[in-house]
């Protein structure tokens, strides 16, 4: 391990220093000498003795300090994942959790939550198919992100807004709300109502493509990552009136230690291409297919009839959702959730997250 002075100094965990109750840092960092060093170091089985300059004593376990330094977290992985093609996910035969389980008990919402993280989708069964019990399941792992589609949003293919999802029309494989400067976490859908023909609901994990793409051709990967570009939406629908703009690359990775993090991927909203010059905008059209081929690959393909009482969770910064052309009246209820807030659940319930 090595260890920086400062480093050392700025994570003191004396009761002058750091305060146990609320977990905050009571020393001002900006205090500290930048150039300084310890009078004496001394370190025995368990623990490691720094005494400072100024008399002040800074004791370390020796195993706070493997789990915590930079250069042991860099090997880490922040989010332990299953990547998935269509055959991987139905092998895992993973089970969709009851409706009363899940509200009822921490063991029904902590399987829930397991799935959810490792496959970025999961589903609750035998729930009432009303919008107020849709809001009930969405109100027990977060926080509903209230957007310009509302909190508890309903839609039928009625053009009501300026946008296809308002339609009966096939709409492929795409994220959501990628025109934000930071796109909605989680994306909850309830099928109330069908009468008709087609209308499943595709899924394709964007994560499995992409890792698909770094193998292949690493140099694709690495410009879809640093290149940002911009999503919009221009609503002028009724009395809707909006314009967003979301400005980022399609992929979003951790820059310690390279790991996704975020998918931006929607053709439809993807806006005009002006932040690159010439030669790079002809390169970022090379990657794009190689990351579009992959995830239209017939076998990286999930797909699911939503209907009544099965309530589907979607990561939207991993997963990938579309849809069919449908025929009939269908009715669907949903919401955004936060992000920090599902995150928050899953790491109550003792899982990394
Ligand atoms: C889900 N709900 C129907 C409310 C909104 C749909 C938003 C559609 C938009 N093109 C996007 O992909 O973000
Ligand atoms: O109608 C659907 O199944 C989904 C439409 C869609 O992409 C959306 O609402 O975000
Ligand atoms: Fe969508």
């Amino acid at each position: 391990m090595r260890l920086d002075f400062v480093w050392l100094r700025d994570h003191c965990r004396s009761a002058s220093c750091y305060n146990t109750k609320t977990k905050q840092r009571s020393l001002d960092t900006a205090s500290v000498d930048l150039a300084i060093r310890p009078q004496a170091v001394r370190v025995d089985e368990t623990t490691l003795f720094l005494t400072w300059p100024d008399g002040h004593v800074t004791r370390y376990g020796l195993e706070w300090l493997v789990r915590n330094s930079y250069e042991g977290q860099k090997q880490q992985v922040m989010h332990p994942r299953i990547l998935w093609n269509a055959e991987i996910y139905r092998q895992a035969q993973v089970p969709s959790i009851d409706c009363r389980s899940f509200l009822e008990t921490d063991e029904g919402l902590k399987e829930f939550m397991q799935n959810f993280l490792l496959y970025g989708i999961a589903f609750v069964e035998n729930v009432s198919p009303t919008k107020e019990d849709t809001k009930i399941l969405a109100e027990r792992i977060s926080i509903i992100r209230e957007t310009i589609y509302g909190r508890m949003w309903y839609f039928t293919s009625d053009f009501s807004r300026g946008d296809t999802a308002y339609t009966k029309l096939a709409l492929d494989r795409h994220t959501d709300t990628t025109y934000f400067q930071e796109p909605c976490g989680i994306q909850v859908f309830h099928c109330l109502k069908h009468e008709g023909t087609g209308g499943r609901t595709l899924l394709v994990d964007g994560f499995h493509a992409a890792e698909q793409v770094l193998r292949q051709a690493p140099e694709h990967f690495e410009l879809l990552a640093r290149v940002p570009l911009k999503h919009e939406y221009v609503e002028n629908v009724g009395g809707c009136h909006n314009h967003m703009v979301g400005v980022g690359p399609v992929l979003n990775v951790y820059p310690w230690n390279n790991e996704l993090y975020l998918i931006r991927y929607n053709n439809y909203d993807r806006a005009v291409f002006n932040t690159v010059p010439h030669d790079v905008v002809r390169r970022w059209y090379h990657a794009h297919r190689a990351l579009t081929a992959e995830l239209r690959r017939p076998d990286n393909e999930l797909w699911v009839k939503l209907k009544p009482g099965k309530v589907l969770f979607v990561d939207n910064w991993r997963v990938l959702h579309g849809r069919e052309a449908f025929t009939g009246y269908r009715q669907l209820c949903g919401c955004y959730l936060t992000r920090d807030d599902v995150l928050n659940t899953a790491r109550l319930l003792g899982l990394q997250a």
